[in-house]
């Protein structure tokens, strides 16, 4: 089921500040601003060749990282993208083994312009699991 890396996101308190660490002081090259109203989110990517690096603060008053970032306020490692081939027939596979999709578990439009799905961190080893369209 599971295919290749596609990310790994960092929850930052000041987006801003997170891109020029990953721009300036690790040498890297860092996407644009990518305001996401429809996930709460605002992101960059860092690419880095074999997968990517999101970083993401929150934008808007009911941003499902909040509640993250008051507990991290320094931000910290939010969740691992994984792509897969089918991601409904995923979603369904591991709804039957007991694993809870987040939200109506509805696909919807990542950042990638793909469907992506949220996984329960508490029914995988205590890590937010996204599942990606490859
Ligand atoms: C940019 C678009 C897209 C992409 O294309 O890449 C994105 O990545 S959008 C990213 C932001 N969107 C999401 O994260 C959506 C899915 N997340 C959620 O629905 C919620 O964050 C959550 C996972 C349900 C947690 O919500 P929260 O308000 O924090 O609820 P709780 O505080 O009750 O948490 C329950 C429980 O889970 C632990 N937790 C929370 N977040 C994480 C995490 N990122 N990793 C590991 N564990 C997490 C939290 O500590 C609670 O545990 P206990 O305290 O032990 O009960
Ligand atoms: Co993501």
């Amino acid at each position: 089921m599971l295919g290749r890396l596609n990310h790994i996101a960092i929850a930052v308190p000041d987006l801003e500040k997170a891109t020029a660490i990953y721009r300036d002081m690790l040498g890297a090259t860092v996407s644009d601003l990518q305001p996401l109203p429809e996930h709460g989110v605002t992101v960059v990517f860092v690419d880095v060749g074999n997968t990517k690096v999101e970083l993401l603060e929150p934008l808007g008053d009911s941003s499902p990282i909040a509640t993250f970032l008051e507990k991290n306020p320094a931000g910290g490692m939010h969740h691992v993208c994984h792509e897969v081939d089918d991601i409904v027939s995923a979603r369904d596979r591991l709804r039957a083994a007991g694993a809870r999709v987040l939200g109506d578990g509805e696909p919807r439009i990542g950042a990638h312009g793909k469907p992506v799905l949220f996984l329960h961190p508490k029914d995988f080893c205590g890590t937010l699991l996204e599942l990606e369209q490859a």
